[in-house]
C-alpha cells in the first residue's frame, strides 16, 4: 500500500478535488485538515470522498472529554479512516475519543507539532526536549488505547521500538532536493519521506512538496519512487 497521504491544504474545493484527481495514482490517501474543514465542512468531505481514496480527517480535536466524544460521533457519517486528537488533551479525553470513534476509524494523537523545536516547547512551559515529550505523550496515547500517534520523522524510530504494533503518522517531510524556504519555512523537525518510512512511519503526510510543485504529478511520482 502506498503510505503517502496528500494534505489538501487548499482554500478552494474545486482546486482541492482537481489536485486529488490528478495525483490519485501516486498517493494512498487524502488528508483533510483544519483549513479544508473550516472552509468546506461535511459537504466538502463528501465531495472529496468521491475521488475514491481513504480519508484522513486531521481535526486535531482538543477539548474536555465529553465535547471531543461528541465531535467524534458527529463525524461518523464521514467514515474517515484516520482522525487526529491532541495527546495533550490528556488520557481521559483520548479514551473517550477512541470509544466514540467509528469501528473502522483509527484515532491517532498529535504529540509535538513538527513546527516546534525545543525552544518553542520551553516557551509553552514544557521543559526537556521535544524528543522526550514525544515519547511521554506516545506512552500516554498507548495507555489510553489509541491506535497510534503523529510525530516527526526524528522521533518515529524510537517510538516504533517502544510501541511495536502502533500506527505512526509522520508529517513535516521534505524531499532532499526541496528548499524548505520555498515551501514555507514553518516546519522545524523535518526528514525526507524515505528516512521516515525506513524509521517505521505507517503514513507519510505530504502537502506543499506536491501541492505547490510546478507539476504535482511529477513531484508525487518522484517521491513515490524514493520509497
Ligand atoms: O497532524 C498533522 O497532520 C500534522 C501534525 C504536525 O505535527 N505537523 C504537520 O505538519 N501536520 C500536518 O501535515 C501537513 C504538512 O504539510 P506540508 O508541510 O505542506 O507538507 C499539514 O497539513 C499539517 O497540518
Amino acid at each position: 500500500m502506498n503510505p503517502i497521504y496528500l494534505a489538501l491544504d487548499l482554500p478552494r474545493l474545486d482546486a482541492a478535488i482537481a489536485l486529488a484527481q490528478k495525483v490519485k495514482g501516486h498517493v494512498g490517501g487524502l488528508k483533510l485538515g483544519l483549513e479544508f474543514f473550516c472552509a468546506h465542512g461535511h459537504h466538502g468531505v463528501h465531495e472529496v470522498a468521491k475521488v475514491g481514496l481513504p480519508l484522513f480527517l486531521d481535526l486535531k480535536l482538543h477539548d474536555i472529554p465529553n465535547t471531543v466524544a461528541g465531535a467524534m460521533q458527529s463525524i461518523h457519517v464521514l467514515e474517515p479512516a484516520i482522525v487526529t486528537v491532541h495527546a495533550s488533551g490528556g488520557r481521559a479525553m483520548m479514551e473517550d475519543a477512541k470509544a466514540a470513534a467509528g469501528e473502522h476509524c483509527r484515532v491517532v494523537a498529535v504529540t509535538v507539532l513538527t513546527s516546534l523545536d525545543d525552544a518553542d516547547l520551553a516557551a509553552t512551559g514544557v521543559g526537556g526536549s521535544s524528543h522526550d515529550q514525544v515519547l511521554r505523550l506516545a506512552d500516554l496515547a498507548a495507555e489510553a488505547g489509541l491506535d497510534g500517534i503523529v510525530c516527526s520523522g526524528q522521533e518515529v524510530g524510537e517510538v516504533h521500538r517502544r510501541w511495536k504494533n502502533g500506527f505512526f503518522v509522520v508529517p513535516g517531510l521534505r524531499p532532499a532536493e526541496a528548499a524548505n524556504g520555498a515551501l514555507g519555512g514553518d516546519q522545524k523537525r523535518t526528514v525526507t519521506p524515505r528516512q521516515a518510512r525506513d524509521a517505521g512511519a505507517s503514513v507519510l503526510v505530504i502537502g506543499r512538496p506536491i501541492s505547490r510543485a510546478e507539476d504535482p504529478v511529477t513531484a508525487a511520482r518522484a517521491i513515490e519512487g524514493t520509497l
